[in-house]
C-alpha cells in the first residue's frame, strides 16, 4: 500500500523552564495510505494534538523522520515547511478562525491566491463548487457573526480542500458542534475521503471516530493500539459497538 506520510520513531520533548523537560511523544511509528481516513484517540493529555502537529509539520519533532512526498520533513526549512502546508496539506481546527474583514468567499479563496498555481477564474469555479457540495452557496457574502456553527465548520472545511491538499488534518473538527451538526460534518468528511482525500483526526468522540476506516489509541505519549474498521458505508451502530468493546479494552 502507498502511504501519503509515514512517522517513524517520533518523539517530542518539551522544555519547560531551564532543567524541566516533558517527552510527550515517544517513538511513535505511523503510516497513513493514500485515500485512508484514520482518527486518534485517548486521554486527556496523551499527546493526541502534539502528534497532528508534529506529524504535519506545524511543530518540530525532537527525534525522528516524518517523510511527506519523499521529503523528510525534519530536513526542511520554515519556508519550505509552510510551502509544502499550503499547497498540499489542508487543516480544520474545532474552531475555525477567519479573517473576520473578509466575506466566507474570500475567505475561503484567499490561500489559493496566495499560492498562485492557478488563475483566479479557475480558483472562483473551485471554491463555488466547494460550497455547492458543502451546501453553503447561500452564505457565500456572509461574514463570520451571520452564520451558525456547522456553517462556519463548512467554510473551514472548504478553505481546506481549495489548494486540492493530498491530506487533511483535523484536530477535533467536531468538537465545538451539536450532534446533529457532527453528524452532517463526519458524512461530508466521508463524502471528501471516499473521492480521495486522505484525512486524519483528532477526536474525543466515539461516534465520530466509528465513521473513520482506522482508529489509533495514543496513552502517555505512546501508540499503544489501533482499531481497523473498514470504509464506513452507513453502517453506525454495529461499528459504534465494535469500536466501544475495543475502547473499554483500552480502559478508555
Ligand atoms: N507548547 C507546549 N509546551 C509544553 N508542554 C506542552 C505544550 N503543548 C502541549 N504540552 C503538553 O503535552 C502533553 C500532551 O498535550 P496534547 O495537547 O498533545 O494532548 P492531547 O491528547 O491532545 O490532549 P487533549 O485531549 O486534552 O486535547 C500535555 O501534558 C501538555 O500539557
Amino acid at each position: 500500500m502507498e502511504f501519503v506520510i509515514e512517522a517513524k520513531n517520533l518523539s517530542k520533548t518539551y522544555s519547560i523552564g531551564k532543567d524541566n523537560k516533558q517527552t510527550v511523544l515517544k517513538d511513535v511509528n505511523l503510516q497513513i495510505n493514500k485515500g485512508e481516513f484514520v482518527s486518534i484517540m485517548g486521554p486527556s493529555g496523551s499527546g493526541k494534538s502534539t502528534l497532528l502537529y508534529t506529524i504535519s509539520g506545524m511543530d518540530r519533532m525532537t527525534t525522528g523522520s516524518v517523510v511527506f512526498q519523499g521529503k523528510e520533513l525534519s530536513s526542511l526549512s520554515e519556508k519550505e515547511l509552510s510551502s509544502i502546508r499550503l499547497h498540499n496539506m489542508g487543516f480544520i481546527f474545532q474552531h475555525v478562525h477567519l479573517l473576520k474583514n473578509l466575506n466566507m468567499f474570500d475567505n475561503i479563496i484567499l490561500s489559493a491566491y496566495l499560492a498562485k498555481k492557478r488563475s483566479h477564474k479557475k480558483i472562483n469555479e473551485h471554491a463555488l463548487a466547494l460550497m455547492k457540495q458543502t451546501g453553503i452557496t447561500e452564505i457565500s457574502k456572509h461574514d463570520m457573526t451571520q452564520v451558525s456553527g456547522g456553517q462556519l465548520q463548512r467554510v473551514g472545511i472548504c478553505r481546506a480542500l481549495i489548494n486540492n491538499p493530498d491530506i487533511l488534518f483535523g484536530d477535533e473538527p467536531t468538537g465545538a458542534l451539536n450532534s446533529k451538526a457532527a453528524s452532517e460534518i463526519m458524512e461530508l468528511l466521508t463524502d471528501i475521503n471516499h473521492a480521495g482525500t486522505a484525512i486524519l483526526i483528532v477526536t474525543h468522540d466515539v461516534k465520530v471516530a466509528a465513521k473513520t476506516e482506522r482508529v489509533l489509541y495514543m496513552y502517555d505519549g505512546v501508540m499503544i493500539g489501533e482499531k481497523r474498521l473498514g470504509k464506513y458505508a452507513g453502517d453506525d451502530k454495529q461499528r459504534e459497538e465494535r469500536l466501544s468493546n475495543w475502547l473499554m479494552e483500552m480502559d478508555f
